[in-house]
C-alpha cells in the first residue's frame, strides 16, 4: 500500500519536476472554488453551504486549526504503514468516503463514479439511502470493493427490513444509520433558490427500485415522482424512531451497526449501552443544526468514554492528510471525507474522485512521515499541542 500512496506522490511531484501541472488543484479548498465555478449555483450551495449562517460549517474548521502537530525527528518513519482494519473491513488507510446522497446533481454517472474510485483504492464507500443509484447498480460498480450502507430509518418496519436485506445481500457489510436529520436542517441558501435536490437529477433510486416501498403507492415513482419523493421524505423524518427501537434494526442486521451523528458523550455511551458496534462523532458537515459545537471539539470527550468499548469514527471538516492525523491522535479509529470528493465528482466524474482521494492519502502519508509516525496505532495527543 506504501507503494500506491508513495507512487501517487512521485508521479504528481514528478509531474511537477517536468512542468505539468495536474490536471485538477491537489488543494481541497481551490477544489471547492473552481467546483464554484463549474457547477449549476443550485448543486453547488447544496453541497458547500450549512445550516442558519454557516457558524458550525465554519466551527469544524477552525477547530482543526487550534490543534498543530509537533514533528519529532530521526524516528526511522521511512516506511510506513498506514492500513488498518475496521469492524472485520481492511483498509489501506484510515479514511472512508462519507454517505452523500443524489450524487447525480453533481455528475450524471454519481454514486457509481465514486464507487469505481473508491474500489481502486480498496477505500469503503458509504451508500446513501438518498442515492440516485440502486443499492444493486452502485455493488456492481463497487466489484470487490469494501462498501457499507447508511440507513435513513423509514417508520415503516417493512420498507427498512426490504432495504436492508437488498444491502446485505448486495454485499454492503456494516450498517451506519444517521440519526441527526431526522428532519432537514434550516438551510437558507437551498431555500432562497427553492432548491430540493431530490426533484433534480435522478430522483432517490433506493426507495424508488424498492418494492415495500412501491406497494404503498398509489401510483408508482415513474407516474409520480414528486409525490412518491414526499412519501419517502415523510417516510424517513418525525421524531418517532427512539433509542428503544434500535433492537428491530439488530433483528434485520446481521453484521456491525454503527450511529452517525453523535455529538454528546452520554449519547455515546448509550450507544455502547445499546449494544452498537461504533459511533461516528458528526455534525453533518455543519448542516443540520447552527450553533452546533464543532465535531473535533466533541471528539476526545467521546473517545476516552467509549473508545475502549465500540469503534469511534469521525467527520465534518476533513480537508487535509494533516487533518486525518489530528483526528486520530484525538481517539477517531478511522475518518470519513465528505464534500471534497464531491468537488472531485464535479470536476472528472470517477478520475475526479480517484485524484482527491489520492491526494488526501499521499498527503497523509507524508504529513505522517514527515511529523515522525510511523503507523496508525503509534497516535495519540502527545503528538498533539492546542
Ligand atoms: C451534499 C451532501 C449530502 C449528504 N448526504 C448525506 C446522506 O445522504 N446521509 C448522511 O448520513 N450524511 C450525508 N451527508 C453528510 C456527510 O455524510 C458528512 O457527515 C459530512 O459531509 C461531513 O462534513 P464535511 O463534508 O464538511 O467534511 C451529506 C453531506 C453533503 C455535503
Ligand atoms: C430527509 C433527509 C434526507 C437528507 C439527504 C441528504 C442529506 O443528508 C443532506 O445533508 O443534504
Amino acid at each position: 500500500m506504501a507503494e500506491r500512496f508513495g507512487s501517487y506522490q512521485s508521479e504528481i511531484y514528478l509531474q511537477g519536476f517536468g512542468g505539468t501541472k495536474p490536471e485538477f488543484s491537489t488543494d481541497a479548498t481551490r477544489l471547492e472554488s473552481s467546483a464554484e465555478a463549474l457547477m449549476e449555483p443550485g448543486p453547488f450551495s447544496y453541497v458547500a453551504s450549512g445550516a442558519g449562517s454557516g457558524s458550525t460549517v465554519r466551527a469544524n474548521r477552525e477547530a482543526f486549526d487550534r490543534w498543530k502537530l509537533v514533528p519529532r525527528m530521526l524516528t526511522d518513519s521511512t516506511d510506513r504503514d498506514l492500513s488498518t482494519s475496521l469492524l472485520g473491513t481492511p483498509m489501506p488507510a484510515p479514511v472512508l468516503l462519507a454517505p452523500v446522497g443524489v450524487q447525480s446533481i453533481v455528475h450524471p454517472e454519481a454514486e457509481l463514479a465514486t464507487a469505481r474510485a473508491a474500489a481502486e483504492l480498496g477505500v469503503p464507500m458509504v451508500l446513501s439511502t438518498a442515492s440516485s443509484k440502486t443499492i444493486e447498480e452502485v455493488a456492481a460498480a463497487n466489484g470487490a470493493g469494501p462498501r457499507w450502507f447508511q440507513l435513513y430509518w423509514p417508520n415503516d418496519p417493512d420498507v427498512t427490513a426490504s432495504i436492508l436485506s437488498r444491502a446485505k445481500k448486495a454485499g454492503y457489510t456494516t450498517l451506519v444509520v444517521t440519526l441527526d436529520t431526522w428532519t432537514l436542517g434550516w438551510r437558507p441558501c437551498d431555500l432562497d433558490q427553492a432548491y430540493l435536490p431530490f426533484l433534480e437529477g435522478e430522483g432517490v433510486a433506493i426507495p424508488f427500485s424498492d418494492p415495500a416501498f412501491r406497494a404503498l403507492l398509489d401510483k408508482t415513482p415513474e407516474e409520480d415522482s414528486a409525490a412518491a419523493i414526499l412519501r419517502w421524505i415523510f417516510m424517513v423524518t418525525g421524531t418517532d424512531r427512539t433509542w428503544r427501537q434500535l433492537p428491530f434494526l439488530r433483528e434485520h442486521w446481521d453484521g456491525p451497526i454503527v450511529l452517525k451523528g453523535i455529538q454528546h458523550v452520554d449519547d455515546a455511551r448509550r450507544a455502547a449501552d445499546a449494544g452498537m458496534d461504533g459511533v461516528i462523532v458528526s455534525n453533518h458537515g455543519g448542516r443540520q443544526v447552527d450553533g452546533a459545537v464543532a465535531a473535533l471539539d466533541v471528539l476526545p470527550e467521546i473517545a476516552t468514554a467509549v473508545g475502549d468499548r465500540i469503534e469511534v469514527l469521525f467527520d465534518s471538516g476533513v480537508r487535509t492528510g494533516s487533518d486525518v492525523l489530528k483526528a486520530l491522535a484525538l481517539g477517531a479509529s478511522a475518518v470519513l471525507l465528505g464534500r471534497p470528493y464531491v468537488y472531485g465528482l464535479a470536476h472528472g466524474g470517477e478520475a475526479g474522485v480517484r485524484h482527491v482521494l489520492r491526494c488526501l492519502l499521499a498527503d497523509f502519508d507524508i504529513s505522517m512521515g514527515l511529523s515522525g509516525n510511523r503507523s496508525v496505532g503509534q497516535l495519540s495527543p502527545s503528538v498533539l499541542r492546542r
